[in-house]
């Protein structure tokens, strides 16, 4: 088995330029003198000198090198990487437009739901066509149009379109013949056919019996060449063929095509390949028809014969090597419906395929920046590590580019002229520039939104770059390609290719793997993905930031609104009820008379009408109660209702008729819990009946009162408070005063007129109102009346003096006597359902009915006393 080192470098040869070199200019001295206009406008001088047509066709021009090829094609390769030349090719449709692929494979899907396969639909539209022998058009169909708003696209920059008419001999003369003649000089070369799978790359390569491909003609012409030569070592040629497969997708081997057994491996060179020498183009062809018997193919829903692997074909002259490879086509899964193996192999051959192209992106980088790498690209793939010498620019290499016409390869076509763009030297930045077909600058014209798009993909990929300061060169720009921003990966993900997988692995000598290549560029990926979410994320979190400080200023600012409206609030109810306490206060002083009027008179209560006594059984100095009323409303339970205030009286009353019947059984009753009475004169009697007697004064005081009670302007002041004093050392004495200035005062402060000054602070503490305040301080003045008025018995009380001296009788108010007889009449219960308030007790019926009755009476009452 012999041994097929990678092509071994060329003898060095002199590189000629097709293109003809520019004329030279005409040098001053080769050039006439040009006359010199005089300054001065003399006569002489306003004579125009004649044009030196003879001077300048006397000039002598250097000869054209090569005047024959002169073509457009040849003046592109002035500005192309000489050693790289890209062509396209464009597979015509099936003669009725419907598919080439007649039958489908047993690995394919999808299949129709009645267990057969989907007939390939015919469509006659195409996705390609050539504009000029450099460019190509690439519309996408309808639907894409209309969804996605993708538009034309124009390819240019081509060394050769072939279009879907051109013949196996066309290409062969314009794209193989140089290479072929360059080797038979000595140069070495290679022809790459890259493409989707079933575009033609095969076809183009190998051809058929009737339309032979590239390697028979080239092997006719080398074999031609050298019929009339009788040098006959310079006849001898060798041929090795060999393919880089994977088996069933997992390991990656170099499979020799001439022989049955054994497999090649690849150190620094392939070894185990088998190299045939051949002498005629009979024999060169039957190898090559025997290798192609061999190589590994498979059907697919794309192309009845796919091949599996990448094929290399080696011709190989005692001075030169000429290469072709007929690369596996790059395979969409929607599109083959491979499953199992065969999509394990796709991933191998779109592997292999994203490496070639890693590596020749990466060779234009080198070429640009020579401190970028190569060997890492170089060393992901048997294909491309062989293929390095070529892949690196030191030999000519032709790259063909083949393409499907039909509409339903759009993506495909667009995606592999993308792809191939960096070879062609397509800059996407340039594509503002006025597209010229004739240019001499490869250039891509795009509508709108994709320059827009690939100019947003462009920048985005650069910036990258700049932050990151990678080393992986090109092929770390093609990974950016995934982290793009989101409108272009839609747009990407319309016809990206599937990403070859990470388990296949090569059984090399030096350990390195595809897959571990793969596993790296992964990552490199990955990190730049996430580099660039976190960035994305870190950007909104700023804004949420700035939102969120925002808020907060705001919910501030509305904190301080809502307290000072909560404390305006405050304010405004404090003054709406010091308002309804005093309107109650006028409303009602009238009306709370006859309430407590008739609660006085329930026969178990022994107190008098609306006067309060407090009997001081502790023998200090005290006097004077106020309403019930007016004390339930101090309490801080403001009643808004009559029938409130009504309860809330009887309950206080109640309250008070059992503490005092309390202190009596305990004999040491407080002066607080003093029961508090209306005064009426009515009372009187059954007064004097328990033992209290009134002084001379007394009378005259309560004389007083009740004629101030008849007085109309004085509603409610009439309450004359009696209050017995006993005490241990002497009688008990009686504090009578009037009622009125205790109208919202509570029982405590009403309890002890010595004491009220205190007491009056306590309730400023307890209501904590500025209006108690004064009312307080008023209160203080009138309990100084009352201690004025209390004091007089006791400066003349005797024990004996209350029981000696009966207080005059003076006639009774009219009222008075009217109340008494009607006090025990009946009345009808108005209340049905009374209303129970805070801390008061419910009213028994009987209760109720009298206090019902006295309210009706009083009313009487005061109308008797108004006529
Ligand atoms: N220019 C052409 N003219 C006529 N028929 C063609 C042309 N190109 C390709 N074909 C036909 O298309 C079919 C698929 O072509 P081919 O096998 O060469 O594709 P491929 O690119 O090699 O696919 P794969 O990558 O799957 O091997 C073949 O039957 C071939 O004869």
């Amino acid at each position: 088995m012999e041994e097929i080192s990678s092509p071994p470098p060329c003898p060095k040869t002199v590189t000629v330029r097709r293109n003809p070199p520019r004329r030279a200019r005409p040098t001053p001295s080769s050039m006439a003198p040009v006359p010199i206009m005089p300054l001065s406008p003399t006569s002489d001088s306003l004579k125009i000198p004649s044009f030196p047509t003879e001077e300048i066709l006397s000039i002598q021009l250097p000869p054209n090198p090569n005047p024959n090829n002169l073509s457009t094609s040849d003046s592109l390769s002035s500005t192309e990487p000489e050693n790289l030349r890209v062509f396209l090719r464009i597979r015509p449709l099936a003669p009725n437009g419907a598919q080439i692929t007649k039958k489908q494979c047993k690995n394919a899907w999808p299949k129709s739901k009645n267990g057969s396969r989907e007939k390939p639909k015919k469509k006659t539209e195409i996705c390609v066509s050539a504009t000029d022998c450099h460019s190509v058009t690439v519309s996408p169909p309808a639907s894409l149009k209309e969804v996605k708003r993708v538009k034309t696209e124009v390819y240019g920059g081509f060394s050769e379109v072939f279009s879907a008419e051109s013949t196996q001999d066309e290409v062969y003369a314009k794209m193989v013949n140089p290479l072929v003649e360059d080797f038979l000089k000595g140069k070495c070369g290679m022809l790459a056919a890259l493409g989707p799978s079933g575009s033609g790359k095969t076809h183009t390569v190998f051809g058929s019996p009737r339309e032979p491909g590239m390697i028979p003609l080239a092997l006719r012409r080398i074999f031609s060449e050298t019929e009339g030569c009788e040098n006959q070592s310079s006849k001898v040629f060798y041929l090795s063929m060999f393919e880089i497969s994977s088996e069933r997708g997992k390991v990656e081997g170099i499979f020799d095509l001439f022989q049955d057994t054994g497999d090649a491996c690849m150190q620094s060179t392939v070894k185990g390949v088998k190299e045939v020498t051949v002498s005629n183009v009979q024999q060169a062809e039957l190898l090559v028809t025997n290798g192609m018997s061999k190589r590994s193919t498979a059907r697919t829903n794309s192309n009845n014969q796919s091949s599996r692997s990448q094929c290399i074909i080696n011709i190989r002259s005692n001075r030169a090597f000429l290469t072709v490879v007929d690369l596996a086509g790059a395979e969409r899964v929607l599109r083959t419906g491979n499953q199992g193996t065969r999509l394990m192999e796709s991933n191998f051959i779109n592997n292999t395929s994203m490496v070639f192209g890693l590596c020749l992106r990466s060779l234009l980088e080198h070429q640009k920046n020579p401190k970028r790498p190569l060997q890492k690209h170089f060393q992901n793939s048997l294909l491309t590590r062989y293929l390095r010498d070529y892949l690196e620019g030191k030999k000519r290499m032709a790259l063909i580019l083949t393409v499907k016409s039909g509409v339903e390869d759009y993506l495909d076509t667009s995606f592999l002229l993308r792809q191939a763009s960096p070879y062609m030297k397509i800059k996407y930045n340039n594509a503002e520039e006025p597209f010229n077909s004739i240019s001499t600058k490869r250039s891509f014209q795009a509508f709108p939104r994709i320059e827009r798009l690939k100019r947003m993909k462009l920048s985005s990929i650069e910036a990258c770059q700049t932050n990151e300061g990678n080393e992986a060169g090109d092929g770390y720009r093609f990974l950016q390609e995934e982290a793009l921003p989101k409108e272009i990966k839609e747009f990407e993900a319309q016809d990206s290719l599937i990403h070859p997988g990470t388990t296949i692995k090569l059984d090399m000598n030096d350990g390195k793997s595809l897959g571990e290549g793969s596993i790296e560029l992964e990552k490199e990926r990955k990190n730049v993905i996430m580099q660039n979410f976190a960035k994305a994320i870190w950007n909104v979190l700023k804004q949420y930031k700035g939102k969120l400080e925002v808020a907060e200023n705001q919910i501030q600012i509305l904190t301080k609104s809502l307290a000072s409206e909560k404390a305006q609030r405050f304010a405004l109810e404090t003054e709406l009820k010091d308002l309804k306490s005093n309107l109650l206060v006028n409303n009602h002083d009238f009306e709370d008379l006859p309430r407590n009027v008739g609660i006085a008179e329930d026969p178990q209560d022994k107190r008098v009408d609306d006067t309060q006594f407090v009997r001081n059984d502790s023998g200090s100095d005290s006097c004077v109660g106020s309403t019930a009323d007016s004390c339930s409303s101090v309490d801080g339970c403001p009643l808004d209702t009559e029938e409130d205030k009504l309860n809330a009286g009887v309950s206080s009353l109640k309250l008070d008729e059992s503490e005092s019947i309390a202190n009596q059984e305990r004999s040491d009753t407080s002066v607080n819990n003093a029961g508090a009475v209306t005064a009426s004169s009515i009372a009187v009697e059954d007064f004097e009946e328990q033992g209290y007697q009134f002084t001379n004064q007394e009378s005259e005081d309560f004389e007083r009162n009740a004629d101030i009670a008849e007085d109309p302007k004085n509603m409610g002041t009439d309450d004359t408070q009696f209050d017995r004093i006993d005490s241990d050392s002497g009688p008990s004495k009686y504090a009578v005063s009037s009622p009125k200035p205790f109208v919202g005062i509570t029982n405590d402060s009403c309890s002890s007129v010595e004491g009220s000054q205190s007491d009056s602070e306590r309730d400023k503490k307890r209501t904590d109102q500025p209006a108690m305040v004064e009312e307080g301080a008023e209160f203080a003045k009138r309990c100084d009346a009352c201690s004025e008025i209390t004091s007089k018995p006791n400066d003349s009380s005797s024990p004996g003096a209350l029981n000696a001296e009966k207080p005059k009788r003076r006639l009774l108010p009219a009222s008075s006597i009217l109340l008494k007889n009607i006090s025990s009449l009946e009345f009808e219960d108005e209340y049905e359902k009374p209303k129970g308030g805070r801390g008061e007790k419910k009213l028994v019926p009987e209760e109720r009915n009298r206090t019902q009755g006295s309210i009706s009476l009083l009313r009487l009452l005061r109308t008797n006393l108004h006529l």
